[in-house]
């Protein structure tokens, strides 16, 4: 089907110029419009990438008839505003990890979604990276046999220039919704949903976790071990181990420079070749949207409703543990 898909921005941030600029990649998707708090920054942001519409408010570009699926690139603690504003209007929505800040506002707005006939999604990107796939496959495969052990880690320094959003309580800040939410998303689509949950965290003076470490157990034996941090650089790398061999997935593993290592013996490590295709890696989720509103899918077959429920179970139920509330 050749309909093209006309994507609206929502939000000027950081990732947003990533993702727009990705979207020139992506077959039958144009991007038509952006929405800004500021005319002036929507304007800046449309001059850039030689976009047509801009506009000075989420409202407008909510309510822009020109418009079928809009990405959400807000701080956390809008995603689920945001959403919904955007499902009232019956436009399709790809929001940016976390879904939201909890259970209730994802199943509310996946009860819209539902009620409106319209397609959401979380924009887990590295769940669509040509690396990740290749590593459902190994697994599948039965590669390195019965896995044992998932470690992920995840932390950097946030430089002078990073978005205040990191570290802001009030805007959803810390370790634990921002990137510990990556190491989460691994090791669930690696193990599967654990059965028991350690957790605790490093809790910075405005109440954010600047660190987090979690442990989830598995009835059958195995672990996982996740930490996340804002108070180190670190390789955020994650391993594999089974009964047959290992597998690395190098720094960044949540990006498509992440290589794919695999190793039988735990000593040497030998590259397992993917095919990458120019840009930042958002263009795959891009083309999973867009294919999805060409065919008139609602929910994402490979990023279901359910993926995210687990997600913000497991984010709900570590910041239970270690008492880390945000209002
Ligand atoms: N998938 C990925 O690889 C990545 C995903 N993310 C996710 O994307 C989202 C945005 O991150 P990022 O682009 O780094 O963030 P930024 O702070 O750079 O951008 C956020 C944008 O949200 C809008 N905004 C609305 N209200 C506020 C507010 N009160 N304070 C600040 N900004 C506000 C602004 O756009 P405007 O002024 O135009 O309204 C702002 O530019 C987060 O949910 C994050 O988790 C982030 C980085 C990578
Ligand atoms: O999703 C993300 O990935 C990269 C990080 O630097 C960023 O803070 C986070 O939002």
């Amino acid at each position: 089907m050749s309909q093209l898909i006309r994507w609206g921005i929502l939000g000027t941030g950081r990732i947003a110029h990533k993702f727009a600029s990705d979207l020139s990649h992506v077959p039958f998707a144009i991007v038509a419009a952006v929405g800004s708090r500021t005319k002036e920054a929507a304007d800046a942001f449309a001059a850039t990438y030689a976009i047509p519409r801009s506009h000075g408010s989420y409202e407008a570009l909510a309510a822009d008839p020109e418009v079928d699926v809009i990405y959400i690139s807000t701080p956390h603690v809008l995603h689920y505003e945001n959403t919904l504003l955007c499902l009232q209007h019956k436009k399709g929505v790809l929001c940016e990890k976390p879904f939201a800040m909890n259970r209730r506002q994802v199943t509310t707005m996946i009860d819209l979604a539902r009620k409106q006939e319209v397609f959401l999604m979380e924009a887990l990107w590295t769940r669509f990276l040509p690396h990740y796939q290749k590593l459902q496959e190994l697994l599948a495969h039965g590669t390195i046999g019965e896995v044992s052990c998932v470690q992920a880690n995840f932390g950097f320094r946030p430089a002078d220039t990073a978005p205040i959003r990191l570290t802001d309580h009030a805007l959803g800040g810390g370790t634990l919704l921002d990137i510990g939410i990556y190491n989460i998303f691994l090791v669930l689509g690696v193990l599967g949903k654990p059965d028991g949950i350690t957790a605790a965290i490093t809790r910075a003076a405005n109440g954010i976790d600047e660190q987090c470490i979690a442990g989830f157990t598995y009835n059958n034996g195995a672990m996982a071990q996740l930490y996340s941090t804002f108070s180190a650089t670190i390789p955020i790398e994650a391993n594999i181990f089974g009964s047959k061999g290992n597998i690395k997935l190098t720094n960044r593993f949540n990006e498509p420079s992440s290589r794919l290592l695999l190793s039988a013996d735990g000593i040497q490590y030998e590259e397992v070749p993917v095919l990458e295709l120019p840009g930042w890696g958002y263009r795959y989720e891009a083309a999973h949207v867009t294919h999805c509103l060409q065919q008139g899918i609602k929910e994402s077959p490979i990023m279901t409703f359910d993926d995210s429920l687990l997600l913000i179970d497991m984010l709900d139920k570590i910041r239970e543990i270690v008492q880390l509330e945000y209002r």
